[in-house]
């Protein structure tokens, strides 16, 4: 047998920061949850029981807090790339680490019509995750994305058209609900070193921005012949909006409305046109996946 493959850490470490304004008292909050991998020359602690090569997890816990208290957690992009940077550069023998940031949302309240100071709330399971790769000789590959971001419309959303043959029961429609929950990537050129990160900052939220839009935008506006057809205008647009960025990938669960037939009931009209009441489904659920690349 032969050890073809490690890496170790600590996952699920909750980080939470406070950015204090002191002119304006203004707070600004960030909570994450955090994984941080290493890979390199630690055979030995896997095959031969030796723990030299360990760097114990519970360092590289500590090593998240101290490096989010000394550096900026946000943009993601960036402390992923500062906690991916710091391992192989302290430590010769970790030649790669992986890390996975989830961003969860704290929107400022509106109270007394006025953004709140310090107040904030939960508004949905949403999250902005990357995860940045970086090996010593490889620079730093980075993937941004939207997950969790739930969505519905009530029309505005056909299927007809596709294969019709033995198999097949589901009937064509020219009007349907249409709901699935957003997972967008964006994965970015390659970045040498941590200063072509720093450069590029400004473009991370932009396009995290950017791309939450043209999701939500395309969804709302798109007259939409399938899942498949909407999610590859979403695709093409994010592709558009940032040179830097090689691959967009969509991957959207299509969670079905059935309609409820009622007209065994003194014929109450309930489905086609006249569908009101529907029975939204946990499953089984469509699953459909795309990447798109620059030409
Ligand atoms: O948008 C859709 N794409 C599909 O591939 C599919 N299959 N059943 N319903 C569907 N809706």
């Amino acid at each position: 047998a032969t050890l073809s493959a490690a890496r170790y850490g600590k996952d699920n470490v909750r980080l939470y920061k406070v950015h204090r304004d002191q002119e304006t008292g203004v707070q600004t909050v960030n909570e994450t949850t955090v994984c941080v991998l290493l890979e390199g020359d630690i055979d030995i602690s896997y095959t031969k029981a030796d723990n030299s090569v360990i760097v114990a997890t519970d360092s590289v816990k500590n090593t998240i807090y101290l490096l989010a208290k000394q550096n900026p957690v946000t943009p993601p992009e960036l402390f992923g790339s500062i906690l991916a940077a710091h391992f192989p550069a302290k430590y010769s023998h970790i030649h790669a680490t992986h890390v996975k940031i989830v961003t969860h949302r704290w929107t400022r309240m509106t109270v007394d019509g006025q953004p709140h100071p310090h107040s904030f709330y939960r508004d949905g399971t949403e999250t902005r995750n990357v995860e940045v790769s970086f090996h010593r000789n490889g620079g730093f590959t980075i993937k941004s994305s939207i997950q969790g971001l739930t969505v519905l419309k009530s029309t505005g959303s056909a299927f007809h058209g596709f294969v019709r043959d033995e198999y097949t029961t589901l009937g064509e429609t020219w009007d349907r609900i249409l709901s699935t929950d957003v997972d967008a990537t964006w994965e970015w050129a390659n970045f040498p070193d941590l200063d072509a990160v720093q450069k590029v900052v400004p473009a991370f939220d932009k396009l995290w921005e950017d791309a939450r839009k043209i999701t939500m935008d395309t969804f709302a506006k798109d007259h939409s012949a399938s899942v498949q057809a909407t999610m590859y205008k979403m695709s093409e647009q994010i592709l558009a909006a940032e040179p830097l960025v090689e691959h967009v990938t969509y991957s959207l669960p299509n969670k079905h409305y059935f309609e409820i037939p009622m007209e065994w009931h003194k014929g109450i009209k309930n489905t086609g046109k006249d569908a009101e009441v529907y029975a939204p489904q946990s499953g089984p659920n469509g699953l459909i996946k795309c990447t798109v690349s620059k030409k």
